[in-house]
């Protein structure tokens, strides 16, 4: 045993040092690891395989690996095939210096913990060398929090490889906050979270965003922004400070505020005149933002707070009913919440809720609903019936980028109305030529269109229990030609384990995150997971697994043919045809 790796072993480390070309080394290296470790690994020039052991006590590798310029993506098999091994590198230069840390099973869980906060803090340090490398490639800049937002300054986040690098590093900074946290602090933390998205409403119905924007970039004192409504000044500093603490607006000096990135977010574009003169229409014409706020800030966080009193109570713990839910407990009605918000006194509700939903769309990126399903192989005049298609934006996007396509926008007399006004707006040419129909229609009733080549369901399942959701699907087959598709979109929800069932369904398996993230991303996905509680306690909804999915379309006459996952909020595909 040569020198380095005899005084590794002796001190419970195996440190093979290579600085120069691996596949040099190959033939010393393999001889010390059929020694002393079995066969641990292969090794390349351009490639590293590394089979995970369970006997070895404790492996650390380093070598050097050629990198290509620009990209240190070659170092991913290394990353996915490391089982129970946390790793990291470092780029120097044209060169990575990787190291790899394989478990003891004899080693402290002092050390193992320790040994996971740095696998946490390499996977980030790594992603942000991957995005560095991404953005120096497409000659793009990371936007800096401390910016205003707007959609084409957000263009080199949305890129798909740099969108993964930042889901990694969201899920490896959250674990590894929860991680070094004291538990205590971290369930206070969890259970006060609340008091953030109460605070985030003040300041939306407040106008603060806009009393910054007009301001402008020195920000205002509190007395100055309280003028945008009748909130006390030192009630409202109290609630700007909560949110600046978390990183929404910037206090600059003592009671004066900034907005940054994340407030601007939902930014009305409007002026403090415009919306104090007319503060229903606070939302028209917005991106969507403000009005997801706060639908969720409202609503969603009432409907929340009696989930509990829900879940646990006997007559409705069972319900699969939209009639009993959380959300007819905190406002006290029996109307399904489509109703509710249609009734009187809710017109405000209502409209907010058609924009948020229309602006839904920006949180991905706008071609998501292109992807995964070949729209534009589709024959001409083939027809798309969007099902629940509320405004119809979805619609939109694909007619805009198919135009050989005609289109049914169904939805609830109400919401067909919205839409007229959206595709006026929008697209009238389409609604003139009759390219796009606007329908009303209860998909509880038999379909009335019977040839069309596609069903599109956007975030129609995820709002109603299996009962009603065997209904809607029962229907569309019914009305199905032998070579109608159905392409449910919605936010496919995985297991915070992994899952080896999803082999036989084309698509369904999602890349596995290096080690010791979750299975699922972690809180990178956690959006999903919070989507589907508000489902469950305004609807009795919920998002689905593929195997949900699938079992749905079994009981219906469907057969899932294919599976688009995504990260992103409602952009996952299931497709299915007549079976
Ligand atoms: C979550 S929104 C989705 C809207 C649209 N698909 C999208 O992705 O933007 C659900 C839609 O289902 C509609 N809806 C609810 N019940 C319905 C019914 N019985 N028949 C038709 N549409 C209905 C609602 O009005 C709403 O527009």
């Amino acid at each position: 045993m040569q020198g380095p790796y005899r005084s590794a072993l002796q001190t419970g480390y195996v440190v093979v040092s290579l600085r120069s070309h691996v596949h040099r080394h190959k033939s010393r290296i393999d001889r010390f690891l059929a020694a002393n470790i079995g066969n641990l690994g292969t090794y390349a020039a351009g490639r590293i395989t590394i089979t995970a052991r369970t006997s070895a006590r404790c492996l650390r590798i380093q070598w050097t690996y050629k990198l290509p310029d620009t990209n240190p993506s070659p170092l991913r098999p290394l990353l996915l095939a490391a089982q129970n091994t946390a790793w990291a590198s470092e780029r120097t230069g044209k060169h990575a210096i990787l190291l790899c840390y394989h478990s003891m099973s004899n080693s402290s869980s002092q050390h193992s913990s320790l040994a996971e906060l740095r696998a946490l803090s390499r996977i980030i340090q790594e992603s942000i060398d991957a995005i560095d490398a991404c953005l120096t490639t497409n000659g793009q800049e990371f936007p800096s929090p401390d910016t205003t937002l707007t959609m084409e300054s957000e263009a080199a986040r949305m890129a798909s490889d740099v969108d993964r690098q930042c889901s990694l590093i969201v899920s490896a900074a959250y674990q590894l906050i929860c991680s070094v946290r004291s538990p205590m602090a971290s369930l206070v933390s969890v259970a006060t979270q609340y008091k953030v998205s109460a605070a985030l409403r003040v300041a939306l119905e407040a106008n603060v965003v806009e009393a910054l924007r007009e301001a402008g970039p020195k920000g205002a004192h509190v007395s100055e922004i309280a003028k945008a409504s009748c909130v006390d000044p030192g009630k409202l500093a109290r609630i700007l400070r909560l949110l600046a603490t978390n990183h929404i607006f910037v206090e600059v000096a003592p009671d004066v505020f900034t907005n940054n990135r994340i407030s601007t977010a939902m930014d009305t574009g409007k002026s403090i005149k415009a919306l104090l003169e007319s503060p229903t229409t606070k939302y028209v014409g917005t991106t969507g933002v403000a009005a997801s706020v706060g639908h969720i800030t409202d609503e969603g966080m009432k409907a929340a707070a009696y989930l509990a009193e829900t879940l646990l109570d006997s007559n409705t713990a069972q319900s699969q009913e939209p009639t009993q839910t959380a959300l007819n407990l905190a406002f006290r009605t029996d109307l399904p919440a489509w109703e509710w918000l249609e009734s009187k006194g809710n017109e405000h509700r209502l409209a907010r809720f058609a924009i948020a939903m229309d602006g839904s769309k920006n949180v991905a990126p706008p071609s998501a609903i292109l992807e995964g399903f070949d729209w534009k192989g589709l024959k001409d005049g083939a027809i798309v019936v969007d099902v629940g298609g509320g405004l119809g934006s979805q619609a939109l996007t694909i007619a805009w980028n198919c135009p050989h396509l005609h289109f049914v926008v169904q939805d609830r007399e109400p919401v067909v109305k919205e839409a007229e006004k959206f595709w006026t707006d929008q697209f009238p040419a389409a609604l003139q030529s009759g390219q796009v129909r606007l329908q009303v229609h209860d998909f509880f009733t038999p379909q009335p269109i019977t040839d069309a080549s596609v069903f599109l369901l956007r975030n129609i399942i995820h709002d109603w229990s299996d009962k009603y959701c065997l209904q809607i699907l029962r229907h569309l087959r019914n009305a199905a030609t032998p070579d109608t598709h159905l392409v449910i979109v919605d936010s496919l929800v995985s297991y915070a384990c992994e899952d080896d069932d999803l082999k036989n369904i084309p698509g369904a398996v999602r890349p596995v995150p290096p080690k010791p993230l979750l299975p699922n991303m972690g809180h990178a996905a956690t959006a999903a997971y919070q989507i589907d509680i508000q489902m469950l306690d305004s609807l009795n909804g919920k998002e689905r697994t593929v195997k949900e999915m699938n079992t749905l379309m079994e009981q219906t006459g469907w057969r899932l043919v294919q599976v688009h996952q995504s990260t992103t909020f409602s952009t996952c595909k299931v497709i299915g045809v007549p079976s």
